[in-house]
């Protein structure tokens, strides 16, 4: 395919929106959450836990956000500033609204789940006034996550945040990232989805998400290659669609269907697989490679994140992810 094109000479390779959120991690794992007594903290939040994947990568990352003015909300902000994220355009939110939780439960290598807390959750509040179009022009890329369209006035942030990416040239990534807590109805979600995929350079989900999406205009459709194909009549130049274990698969503008390879392991745990998958891909695209090989990219740092007790703080150099996939078995 034609690769995409960054702007050259921008300050910021990427500018990341939405969620800055807390995972708390079971520290016993293999039991289910009613009898565990022990949660460890990181920095959580699907864009949160890429723009950490893209700075360990070695970008140059940005992110616009609200954080609460308490504990969290600066745990946060402090284990951005280690990890090299910009800071300078999130916003501590002084409403009282709170930080989101992410309460994890690992019940067996397979058998994950997240137990959320985002009533009033204060990413949501991020505003279209938070959103700097200057901000924008200066990153080669915007990263947009779909739990940021799930409510007022969270919603226009992202929309204004698509209208000066496009209007300035800056590639849009969007991680469908579907938490159907977090929205009242498939028919809302579904709506707000298709708007905004409409105007994204590269669009990433699973096959799940992809349904969500299709719930109402495309039900019933299994087809990755027709849910990719719609998506090129706009905006999109690459579509991809995860499978899990199974593994992705990328459609292109062009017409080619790319099988993304895939690291099969024993996870400790399923979740992060997305987040640093997502890393591996966007950090490849933007550093030249082609897509087969930033999906290969990917899936070495999925493979990796999934053995790991985190999603964030386990996200892997460079170096550690061509090191796995060199010394994976040969299949
Ligand atoms: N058990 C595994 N072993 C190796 N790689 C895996 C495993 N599970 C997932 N991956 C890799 O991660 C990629 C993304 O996984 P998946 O499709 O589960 O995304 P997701 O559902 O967005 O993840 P998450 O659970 O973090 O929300 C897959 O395409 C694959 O390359
Ligand atoms: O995205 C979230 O809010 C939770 C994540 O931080 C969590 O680590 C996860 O689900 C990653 O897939």
């Amino acid at each position: 395919m034609n690769k995409l094109v960054f702007q050259e000479g921008r300050e910021l390779d990427l500018v990341a929106t939405g969620r800055l959120a807390i995972d708390l991690n079971t520290v016993e794992v293999n039991i289910p959450m009613e009898e565990t007594t022990a949660f460890k903290k990181y920095l959580g939040g699907s864009p949160a836990n890429i723009s950490v994947a893209l700075a360990k990568l070695g970008m140059k990352v940005g992110f616009i956000g609200r954080v609460a003015d308490d504990q969290f909300g600066r745990f946060i902000t402090n284990y951005l500033k280690k990890t090299g994220v910009d800071r300078s355009n999130i916003v501590v939110d002084k409403s009282g609204a709170k930080t989101g939780l992410a309460f994890t439960e690992i019940k067996s290598p397979k058998d994950c789940s997240i137990l959320m807390y985002r009533e009033d959750a204060v990413d949501l509040r991020l505003n279209v006034h938070d959103i700097s179009e200057e901000y924008i022009a200066s990153a080669k890329a915007l990263l947009i996550s779909g739990t940021a369209l799930a409510a007022s006035p969270s919603r226009e942030a992202v929309f204004v945040a698509l209208e000066y990416a496009r209007k300035h040239g800056t590639v849009v990534f969007f991680d469908v990232d579907y938490r159907p807590y977090t929205w009242h109805s498939v028919e809302e979600t579904s709506v707000y989805y298709n708007l905004a995929a409409e105007k994204c350079d590269v669009i990433i989900g699973t096959r799940e998400e992809f349904d969500m999406m299709e719930m109402i205009t495309m039900k019933g459709n299994t087809d990755d290659g027709v849910t990719a194909r719609k998506w090129f009549d706009f905006n999109a130049r690459i579509v991809v669609v995860k499978h899990g274990k199974e593994g992705s698969y990328a459609y292109t503008k062009e017409g080619e269907k790319i099988t993304g390879a895939v690291f099969p392991v024993t996870p400790v745990k399923t979740f992060g697989a997305g987040d640093s998958y997502a890393g591996g891909f966007i950090y490849g695209l933007m550093n030249g490679m082609d897509v087969a090989e930033a999906m290969e990219i990917g899936a070495g740092s999925a493979a990796i994140v999934v053995q790991s007790h985190s999603s964030s703080e386990a996200m892997p150099t460079l170096e550690q992810i061509r090191e796995f996939i060199a010394n994976y078995p040969k299949q």
